[in-house]
């Protein structure tokens, strides 16, 4: 089997590096609209995603990428069989603008599909969070086990603590089903609920065992990917918000603490139409959710 740890070296040092000269290094106030106010895209997002991208592709010439910021410029995205690196250069970009501390690099590795690593750089806390498949997850070098809560009502100690998602979208249906849904989850015994407005660490959170559930509908490969794995690699639990195996293009995710404690979730939750990120037009229906 391949072994893909100078990859996964090479890209912890460009992100570190990227956080250094491009993160840490502005302070960013021309902000664009994407697709909603929660949606923006700054100039360092732009710059951040080609620094990473020009230095990977410096390197390893042959791997293809997938960057937000690229997307959203009109690059098609699709994921095949080549090693590929799955980039969200800020993760938290209304955070970034509003100088709130939770920001993010995550960078993701797949080769056939899967992935083989996955980085989290959270720059302002400077925690650095990744995972190697088979390989364990680890928080600045030190090993990171998710909590391992069964979710059992008899006990007051196992109360879980969920971490939540910004409700970014403004549609109607999406709004009404996840407010929803939030009702539907402090039906179960939960001691609080969080949102660091970073996906990619706000999943980081199950790995280290300080949140015990994460779910959201709508994120995008690049929000998850990486974070996904090192929740797998921490002893948690990831899969579809239909109770499926998990597929970073479903842009659907439940990560936590066990096994039962993602299916309790899978099991009340509703869904929302939301299209697939590698299927263009899908037609299911959606609307102002991208
Ligand atoms: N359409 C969207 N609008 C706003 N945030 C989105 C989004 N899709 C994904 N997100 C992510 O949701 C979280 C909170 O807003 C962030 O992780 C953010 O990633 P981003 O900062 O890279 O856009
Ligand atoms: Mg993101
Ligand atoms: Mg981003």
């Amino acid at each position: 089997m391949a072994d893909w740890t100078d990859c996964l070296n090479f890209g912890i040092s460009i992100a570190k590096q990227a956080s250094e000269v491009g993160v840490m290094a502005t302070n960013e106030n021309a902000v664009k609209l994407k697709s909603s106010p929660a949606d923006l895209v700054t100039e360092t997002d732009q710059r951040v995603e080609k620094i990473l991208i020009s230095a990977i592709r410096n390197r390893y010439p042959q791997h293809r990428f997938i960057g937000e910021e690229s997307v959203a410029a009109g690059e098609h995205l699709e994921l095949t069989d080549s090693p590929t690196w799955i980039i969200d250069p800020i993760d938290g970009t209304v955070n970034f603008v509003h100088r709130f501390p939770f920001v993010a690099i995550s960078i993701a590795f797949t080769v056939n599909r899967q992935t083989q690593f996955g980085i989290v750089y959270s720059c302002v806390e400077d925690k650095l969070f990744y995972a190697q498949r088979g390989g364990g997850a680890f928080l600045n070098g030190e090993p990171l086990h998710a909590s391992g809560q069964q979710g059992d009502i008899t006990r007051v100690t196992s109360h879980m603590c969920y971490i939540t998602h910004d409700i970014m979208s403004r549609d109607d249906v999406a709004l009404s089903t996840m407010t929803s849904n939030i009702r539907r989850l402090l039906q179960f015994p939960v001691h609080g609920v969080r949102a660091l407005g970073t996906a990619a660490v706000d999943m980081c959170q199950v790995a280290t065992g300080g949140a015990d559930a994460y779910y959201h509908i709508g994120m995008h490969c690049w929000d998850i990917a990486a974070s996904a794995i090192i929740v797998q690699e921490a002893g948690g639990v990831v899969m579809d918000t239909d109770g499926s195996e998990f597929d970073m293009m479903s842009r659907r995710v439940i990560a936590a603490s066990s096994a039962a404690v993602a299916d309790r979730i899978a099991q009340v939750i509703q869904a929302f139409p939301c299209c697939r990120d590698d299927e263009d037009n899908c037609g299911c229906g959606a609307t102002g959710v991208n």
